[in-house]
């Protein structure tokens, strides 16, 4: 940079156009360097890693090991390598990245050259965490301010005549715009510190002027080549959003002007409109950018809580001039540094809305950028140039300047965060790095040659100095021709020729000297002329004096009045500032309310996805459930076709039943007539067996009696004394006697019941457990083998049971009695009667009835009668 040299503006009226130049009041000026100084061709490119990141062996990002500052990408099929300039690990802190990527760049900005920074990657990679930091962590701007205001501390420029302009011009301000500018910076200033404020008092991860201060102290004061310079500092602060672009310089207004972009004659591009604000102090510069900072459009994505909607450029020009000169001569140069938002896929961000318009535009721009890197560094390989599409999105149209001009440091930091979730688009932005790596040489732009200027020529013609001498070439040709030579005869030609040309020069001579007359008289009266003229110059001063004079009482009397101005508009504003406080506390209301909502709306998220989740199940279920159902059909289907066959059949058993209930019905009328015979030859075998038992009671008299006197005769004829049998009045059956003492036991006394069967007469066996409501209670039974105790047990209730135990029994029988019961053996069952306690005596119980030898019907008739059939 030992040439860095000033030049005098070159036509300038041309070079700023015709509406310029009919302002009159601004001064076109084009600086530029001397290009000796060896350029840096490369785009330097570093690489960024977010502290996450870890480079595990189950990561898909890893450090080479063979090459210094080279990353290797690992896929499932394949490996790739990424080389940087630099590689920024995982610990590498804020200011290591300052001094690796930007602090050179500083150096160079001061000195002359512009400087274009960018970051590029993935949202939420840490993009802006490496430009603007943290509370904690201050990123490369601030530490940028910082060290500019450290390197130029005593070189400042206060004054705000010299604003730059478009790309590299400088405008020289009248009053009236140096007080806007002024008014413009105020108001900034009054909302910034406001804004810090309140975000200081919230507790808001932001930068607190202290903590800036700090950085300047600490900050390493830079070189500038020209001390005998003073520098003026220009902020500018703008952001393309949705593809247009907005100051954030811009007071607040419900609606933002979208700003244009156009080209100057070198033709470079410019924001047309952006505002350049004056910065005395770092105290101005730390307002400034916070409040740049604060309009910039940030909003809350899936991937990043503060995630950047929109691309910031921030940018720092410097005008030097030299001090103590009135020269209209300066360096400019400018340092950009560039915020971009995140690339990002709608499928993870699940941005909808304007959120969506917002990464469609983010999105589209990145690919314009990534298609003009490519095409670039294609034109470098082939000599079929490609035109570069710079215009095809507002970003690479701004950046295209710092691609094509050779005096610019161009840097990409490529910030990279390891997460699976964002593979994809690490490896886009890895790539796109990788092909900026590869643009080696910048593309030549032919170096402009000075012009021989107007003015200087025209100056060179006016210059005495440089004018001829007329005297000196008339007293050199004097010396070059002597007055007098010999005479000789050889010579006599030659003294002819000499004569000729004595009287030719005499003639010169007095030509020369009627010349010199002219001349003098031209010169007197130039100088009359010239006097009379510097005398009208004189009177045009002072008539110029008196003008300047008036202007500048016009000016105060306009200053007087935009004071005034002033003060009603700072009232308004003290008005407004009240109005302002009351709506902040409604924004708070709001945003404490949007927060709630926020979380509400987080909520109602994840319910969401648990309900698509039930949703997703549901749907399955119903798949299986319609595929069951459909098996179902299709076995109802089967089934129905059984059950027609099924009808079918039932209707014909139907016929059949119907037939069958026929012949039942006629069947009855038969059983009817039937019961009706049975019960005529019921009665009439009564009566029979009536008449049978009298004929038997009568026999059995007649037998007796024949007996009585059988034996009367026998006695008679043997002479033995007569002995009465003993008669037997009730039964003809022997009878027997149980004495057997289980019966006195209370568990086998049992009622006898017998059992009355439904369809007609009664069962042929006894059986004491059947249900007793079937059973009808039979008459007590009198034993009537000792008349006296049969009448004093007459009254007395008794009861019946059945044994089945022919053993017990027949062990205390008669021998008589034990060959009668051996018959039944153990089908056998007999019916006693059970007379009470009191009535145990001899004989206790009596047979009523033996299912060996007597029918139901005999003992049924024997219980009702009491008699032994
Ligand atoms: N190197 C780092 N060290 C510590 N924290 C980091 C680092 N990089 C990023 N972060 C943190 O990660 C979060 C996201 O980072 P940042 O906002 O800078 O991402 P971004 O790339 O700018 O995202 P977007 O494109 O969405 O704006 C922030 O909370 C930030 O503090």
């Amino acid at each position: 940079m030992e040439d860095l040299s000033y030049v005098k503006p070159a036509e300038p009226i041309s070079r700023f156009g015709k509406d310029v130049h009919e302002r009159g009041d601004r001064i076109p000026k084009r600086f530029s360097f001397s290009t000796d100084e060896k350029l840096d061709d490369a785009i330097q490119v570093y690489l960024r890693l977010k502290p996450d990141t870890e480079f595990s062996k189950d990561g898909f990002l890893s450090l080479s090991e063979e090459e210094k500052n080279s990353l290797l990408l690992k896929k499932k099929s394949s490996v790739s390598k990424f080389s940087f300039s630099y590689i920024f690990k995982p610990s590498a802190s804020q200011e290591e990245v300052f001094l690796k990527s930007t602090e050179d760049n500083l150096q160079d900005f001061l000195n002359g050259k512009n400087a274009f920074i960018f970051t590029y990657g993935t949202s939420s990679s840490g993009k802006t965490f490496t430009i603007q930091g943290t509370k904690n962590n201050p990123g490369l701007i601030p530490r940028i301010i910082a060290t500019i205001f450290a390197s130029l501390e005593n070189a400042i420029d206060e004054s705000y005549r010299y604003c730059p302009e478009r790309s590299v011009s400088v405008v020289e301000l009248t009053e009236n715009e140096m007080f806007e500018k002024f008014l413009l910076k105020e108001k900034c200033l009054t909302w910034a510190k406001k804004l810090v404020q309140q975000h200081l008092q919230k507790n808001d991860d932001i930068l607190s002027f202290e903590e800036i201060e700090l950085l300047y102290k600490k900050s390493k004061k830079l070189v500038v080549d020209k001390d005998d310079c003073v520098f003026s500092i220009w902020f500018s602060f703008a952001e393309i959003y949705n593809e247009k672009i907005y100051d954030l310089f811009d007071m607040h207004k419900d609606v933002r002007n979208p700003l244009q972009l156009s080209t100057d004659l070198d033709k470079c591009v410019f924001i047309k409109g952006l505002q350049h604000i004056h910065v005395t102090t770092l105290e101005e510069a730390y307002f400034l950018y916070y409040y740049g900072c604060y309009n910039r459009s940030v909003s809350f994505t899936s991937l990043n809580e503060r995630s950047s909607r929109s691309h910031s450029i921030f940018t720092v020009k410097i005008l030097g001039r030299q001090k103590d000169s009135n020269d209209n001569c300066f360096i400019t140069s400018s340092f950009s540094v560039c915020d971009l938002a995140g690339t990002e896929r709608f499928s993870k961000t699940r941005n909808h809305g304007s959120r969506m318009k917002e990464s469609q535009s983010i999105n589209s721009s990145f690919l314009v950028l990534n298609r003009c890197l490519k095409i670039i560094r294609e034109n470098q390989l082939r000599d079929f140039k490609q035109v570069v599409p710079y215009r095809e999105s507002k970003l690479t149209q701004l950046m295209g300047t710092s691609f094509t001009t050779r005096d610019t440091n161009l840097v990409m930091i490529v910030t990279v965060a390891q997460s699976q979730n964002l593979m994809d688009e690490t490896e886009t932005s890895l790539k796109s790095s990788a092909i900026a790596t590869e643009i080696k040489a910048m593309i030549e732009t032919p170096v402009k040659k000075k012009k021989k200027m107007r003015f200087s020529s025209a100056f060179s013609h006016l210059n005495p100095g440089r004018g001829v001498n007329w005297n000196e070439i008339v007293s050199c040709n004097r010396n070059i021709i002597p007055s007098s030579l010999p005479m000789q005869d050889g010579n006599l030609e030659l003294l002819k020729t000499l004569e000729k040309e004595k009287k030719q020069r005499q003639e010169a001579e007095t030509k020369l000297i009627e010349l010199e007359k002219a001349h003098r008289v031209e010169i007197e009266s130039l100088i009359g002329e010239h006097k009379y003229l510097s005398d009208q110059r004189d009177t045009e001063s002072v008539r110029d004096k008196e003008l300047e004079a008036s202007k500048v009482q016009q000016h105060e009397q306009e200053l007087a009045s935009l004071k005034k101005q002033h003060e009603i508009l700072y009232e308004k504003y003290m008005n407004s500032r009240a109005d302002f406080l009351s709506l902040q506390k409604k924004l708070r209301l709001l945003r404490d309310d949007y927060e709630q909502l926020k979380a509400k709306h987080e909520g109602l998220e994840s319910t969401c996805e648990e309900l698509e989740d039930m949703l997703d199940d549901a749907k399955e279920e119903v798949e299986e459930l319609q595929k069951e159902n459909k098996e179902l059909n299709e076995a109802i289907i089967a089934k129905d076709e059984d059950l027609v066959l099924k009808d079918e059949r039932i209707s014909v058993l139907e016929l059949e039943v119907e037939q069958l209930e026929d012949n039942l019905q006629d069947n009855a009328e038969e059983r009817d007539v039937y019961d009706k015979l049975v019960k005529a030859l019921e009665d009439s075998l009564r009566n029979k067996e009536d008449e049978i038992k009298e004929l038997n009671d009568k026999l059995v008299t007649q037998s007796r009696s024949y007996e009585d006197e059988i034996n009367l005769l026998k006695k008679k004829l043997e002479g033995q004394p007569y002995r009465e049998s003993r008669r037997v009045k009730e039964t003809n059956a022997p009878i027997i006697r149980i004495q057997d003492n289980s019966f006195s036991d209370d568990d086998n006394r049992r009622t006898p019941y017998i059992r009355r069967s439904r369809s007609a007469g009664y069962r042929n066996s006894f059986n004491d457990s059947d249900d007793p409501s079937f059973l009808i209670p039979v008459r007590r039974k009198i034993c009537t083998s000792k008349k006296k105790k049969r009448r004093q047990a007459k009254d007395l209730e008794s009861s019946y049971y059945f044994d089945g135990k022919s053993d017990s029994a027949s062990t205390s029988m008669g021998k008589s009695d034990s060959a009668s019961i051996s018959r039944g053996q153990s089908a056998r069952r007999v019916l006693y009667k059970k007379t009470s306690e009191e009535d145990l005596g001899e004989p206790p119980d009596t047979l009523i009835g033996d299912s060996t030898q007597d029918s139901p019907n005999t003992i049924f008739r024997t219980l009702r009668t009491g008699k032994k059939y």
